[in-house]
């Protein structure tokens, strides 16, 4: 519709003006990693061109602004996510590494034999291999929580897992496959009861919709950069401060110490000590520049928009014939699922509908199992195509897409 907020924001990211195969780009893989506006793409060449320097050490004008750059891009994550403090906000290369950061160094502190860490079958690769290995290396033993009829967290099985022996239980805000959210602020509450941490893995939620880490409770919480218009090889994560302060570093390197001795070194307080070597400094500044992006929308606005390209997507979507959609419904209020739709086609392979949206129809999609193998199994599925919009995306471009999706299924019956 004409004043969408895709409409009025399309024009803002220039990748998204060009054919591709012949026909305009639609992009709807945004889950995967979101595109970039000008406003970031601006910054990053400002920084290159006018104040790269290495931060914290140097003394020189080029560094001192290279350095209160950086910083200032922390006090904005702090700020987006509502975290007490920006020394609460760590910065690594992504999700990934931010999980793996936990499991390594709060993890092998405090996990020993027969304790117990529990995720959910939903859970992303990032957020279940990293567990596995620390498992293995501290004899935890991970519990899995189910899915409910409707495809959501299955909260009873979890009530009746928790015990005194769970110390930390891991789990997503919104579901990259299923498109549901967790109850988290109830998941903590609960977790906490039995004296267990909370990790959050807020990849699919922070760019989508307003976070509050205070209010949600969480112990750690994970996002990555490049989900939020912000660029790759950025990640963070949120810890509180006491957990933080009193887990030991995760890599060895400067920027992380106090002070250095031929046999031993003094470590820095969170965040330095989490962040050895020389940071991504562009990469952190431009995800600042994304955050001044999206706060300039607004994530009220963002998230009201996304519901109703939700509700339009699953709402089509599941109206073409042969059309599986993993996940639940739209909630009454539509908030309750993100703007993403997993799905399969009877008789039709994902990819095959993947590549022909994308040869025949310039709509891209992603098709595989979005590093949630172990949800793939549950579901009796071992692939899935997914679509994901943001609020760049329109309802017209849902349209094309669902154009392209009854050519492709009319294109592949033919066969049948
Ligand atoms: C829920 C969730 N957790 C963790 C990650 C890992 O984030 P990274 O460290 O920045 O890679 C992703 C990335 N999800 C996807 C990456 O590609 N397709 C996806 O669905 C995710 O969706």
């Amino acid at each position: 519709a004409t004043g969408s907020l895709g409409e009025l924001t399309r024009g803002d990211f220039p990748i998204l003006n060009q054919e591709v195969n012949g026909f305009r780009l639609v992009y709807m893989d945004s889950a995967a990693t979101s595109q970039k506006p000008t406003a970031v793409l601006d910054c990053l060449r400002n920084y290159y061109e006018s104040y790269n320097a290495n931060v914290h050490r140097g003394i020189h004008s080029l560094s001192a602004r290279a350095t209160d750059e950086y910083e200032l891009a922390r006090k904005k994550v702090a700020n987006f996510i509502n975290a007490p403090s920006d020394r609460d906000i760590i910065f690594t290369r992504n999700a990934t590494e931010s999980i793996n950061l936990v499991a390594y160094t709060w993890g092998i502190a405090n996990l020993g034999e027969g304790d117990e860490i529990v995720l959910s079958v939903a859970e992303h690769h990032s957020n279940i291999v990293p567990w596995q290995i620390l498992a293995q290396k501290t004899g935890a033993v991970l519990r899995f929580i189910g899915l409910t009829p409707d495809e959501c967290l299955d909260m009873e099985q979890l009530k009746e897992t928790l015990n005194e022996r769970t110390k930390l239980v891991s789990t997503f805000h919104v579901s990259n496959t299923l498109g549901c959210m967790n109850p988290i602020a109830e998941i903590v509450e609960r977790a906490h009861k039995v004296g267990a941490k909370v990790l959050v893995d807020a990849c699919q939620s922070v760019p989508h919709m307003p976070v509050d880490v205070q209010a949600l409770g969480a112990d750690f919480l994970v996002a990555s950069s490049h989900k939020m218009c912000g660029p790759t090889g950025i990640g963070i994560l949120y810890g509180k401060s006491t957990l933080l302060n009193d887990m030991p570093p995760f890599l060895g390197g400067g920027e992380m110490i106090a002070d250095v001795f031929l046999d031993h070194s003094t470590y820095a307080l969170s965040p330095s000590r989490f962040e050895a070597g020389t940071p991504a400094i562009g990469e952190a500044i431009g995800f600042g520049a994304a955050i001044d992006y999206l706060s300039n929308i607004g994530m009220d606005q963002i998230h009201a928009y996304e519901v109703e390209l939700s509700k339009y997507l699953y709402e089509n979507l599941s109206k073409v014939p042969g059309v599986k959609i993993y996940g639940p419904p739209p909630g009454p209020k539509g908030d309750a699922r993100a703007s993403l739709c997993a799905f399969n086609v009877e008789g039709i392979h994902a990819t095959d509908l993947s590549t022909f949206l994308d040869q025949q129809h310039g709509v891209a999609i992603r098709s595989g199992h979005h590093c949630t193998q172990p949800l793939h199994r549950h579901l009796g599925i071992n692939a899935s195509a997914r679509a994901s919009a943001y609020f760049y995306n329109t309802v017209d471009e849902i349209d094309i897409f669902l154009k392209g999706l009854n050519d492709t299924i009319s294109f592949f019956s033919s066969f049948n």
